[in-house]
């Protein structure tokens, strides 16, 4: 059994630095690089479990959710190296099924290891990833495909036990209709179907870039995958993959945050790597409100400034609109001359940042599902809570465009899922700069410029 220790940690990220300062108004300016996906390269780092042979991935986010990940699958006996976006991972050998509750509770993607673990090992114990600060998340669906594909499954003390019936078993392919096009039980199943006895179908499938780049990923390792990306998914079983190089796709996240710094800032910026047909529903909105997106490259966008105007979204799964943009977009709403209605139906508590941009002088409230906005011409700097992932980013966009002094606390949740988001932000010519604060500091008004 091989253990070695995870350097996956994210080298940028200083623990005392607690707040970010932003001064607003500066016009922003250049050209601006996209990292590697969170998402993709979370659950392909779980899917090298599935290979009893070395991996590398490039093009790896350095995030803090990345270097989590990577000490829950060394808490597993997976030898893990990071060099630069190049992580090296060898789960030829494995001392454990069991991962640690403390890296489990702090990432849900660490939940997506069942499907690989039992089905290469036969048995995975992975505690219930619990709910956050945007839904209640649970893994029914998960559970219940699992289940559908042979296994036993039961969850006693807050953790999922999974295991197959005899020491040489294997999981059997099963057609399995998911209620909810979930991105995650998507890939939970099509992972451990991956070596599965026979054919397995997947009806009502996420259609997520991130679950294309994971079936392309398990197709490297030699995985037999079809329709990934369309809403029927089907997997060949193969008894055994091999080891596998493999670049993870351009964080369309990412990349919609920055082109709404464009527009929020009132600038001109441009982006790359992206892949223009991930962000479609997200250019699509960004030009109702104003701003032009130019593709001035195959993998390259421009954002135009302009007037913004009010328009209304809903979040749905891929190809509808991200939720994971949800709050970036009300950012740039609060600015928008006239009313916009924001609905999201993916996570039922996911508006933590409407608050806090009141607090910044938007007008807008929370009705149930829907935020209600009334555009304002300008906010004004405040000091403003994070309060998940995507809240941090819109908080952070907002303080570009407000004026003077914006602090947002929080940035754990910023540090997750961003690679330095700021450093990226200031390279195109925003103010900011990281600061220590105290615990008694916190939420103290500070606006200064
Ligand atoms: C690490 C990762 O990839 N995270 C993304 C993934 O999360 P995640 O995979 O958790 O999101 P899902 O698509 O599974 O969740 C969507 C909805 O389905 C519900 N649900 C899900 C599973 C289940 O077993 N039962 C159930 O009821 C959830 O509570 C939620 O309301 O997709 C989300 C939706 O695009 C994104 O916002 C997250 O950024
Ligand atoms: C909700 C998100 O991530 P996670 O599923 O890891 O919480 C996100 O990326 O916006």
């Amino acid at each position: 059994m091989n253990v070695s220790s995870s350097s996956a940690a994210p080298t940028h990220l200083n623990a005392s630095e607690s707040a970010l300062k932003i001064w607003g108004g500066t016009p922003l300016s250049g050209h601006v690089r996209v990292s590697g996906a969170k998402n993709s390269a979370l659950v392909i780092m779980a899917g090298t479990l599935l290979c009893p042979e070395p991996c590398r991935l490039s093009n790896v986010p350095s995030l803090v959710d990345v270097a989590r990940m990577g000490q829950m699958l060394s808490a597993l006996g997976v030898r893990v190296e990071r060099n630069g976006d190049v992580l090296d991972i060898d789960a030829s050998h494995l001392h454990s099924a069991t991962a640690p509750y403390e890296v489990v509770s702090k990432l849900r993607a660490s939940f997506f290891a069942i499907g690989p673990l039992l089905a290469r090992y036969g048995s995975a114990q992975i505690p219930m990833p619990g709910g956050c600060a945007i839904g209640t998340r649970p893994v029914d669906l998960h559970v219940r495909g699992l289940q559908q594909l042979g296994a036993h499954v039961r969850i006693e003390h807050g953790i999922v036990y999974a295991s197959l019936a005899g020491r040489n078993c294997r999981l059997k392919g099963a057609r399995i209709y998911l209620d909810y096009p979930s991105v995650g039980a998507t890939e939970t199943l099509l992972m451990a179907a991956t070596l599965a006895e026979g054919e397995t179908i997947i009806e009502n499938a996420a259609q997520e870039p991130e679950v294309i780049d994971l079936a392309n990923f398990c197709r490297s390792m030699g995985a037999r995958i079809r329709g990934a990306g369309t809403k029927e998914i089907a997997i060949v079983g193969t008894p055994r993959l091999h080891g596998t190089e493999y670049a993870i796709v351009p964080d369309r996240i990412e990349a919609g945050t920055l082109l709404i710094a464009g527009a929020i800032a009132r600038s001109e910026i441009s982006l790359s790597p992206v892949v223009p047909e991930h962000l479609s529903p997200v250019i699509a909105k960004l030009q109702e409100v104003g701003p032009q997106v130019v593709r001035d490259a195959e993998d390259c966008l421009r954002v135009l400034p302009a007037e913004l105007h009010a328009t209304d979204i809903e979040t749905l799964p891929y190809p509808g609109f991200p939720t994971d943009m949800q709050a970036q977009f009300t950012a740039l709403l609060a600015l928008a001359e006239g009313d916009s209605v924001v609905t999201e139906t993916v996570f039922e508590n996911r508006m933590g940042h409407v608050a806090e941009l009141a607090r910044m002088g938007a007008d807008m409230r929370v009705r149930g599902r829907h935020a209600l906005i009334r555009g304002v011409p300008t906010l004004t700097g405040a000091p403003v809570m994070a309060t998940d992932l995507r809240a941090s980013a819109a908080l952070v966009l907002a303080g570009l465009a407000a004026k003077d002094v914006t602090i947002v606390q929080g940035l754990h949740h910023l540090d997750r899922g961003y690679e330095h988001l700021d450093g990226k932000l200031r390279k195109l010519g925003a103010r900011m700069e990281r600061m220590a604060m105290a615990a008694d500091e916190v939420v103290a008004a500070v606006p200064a410029s």
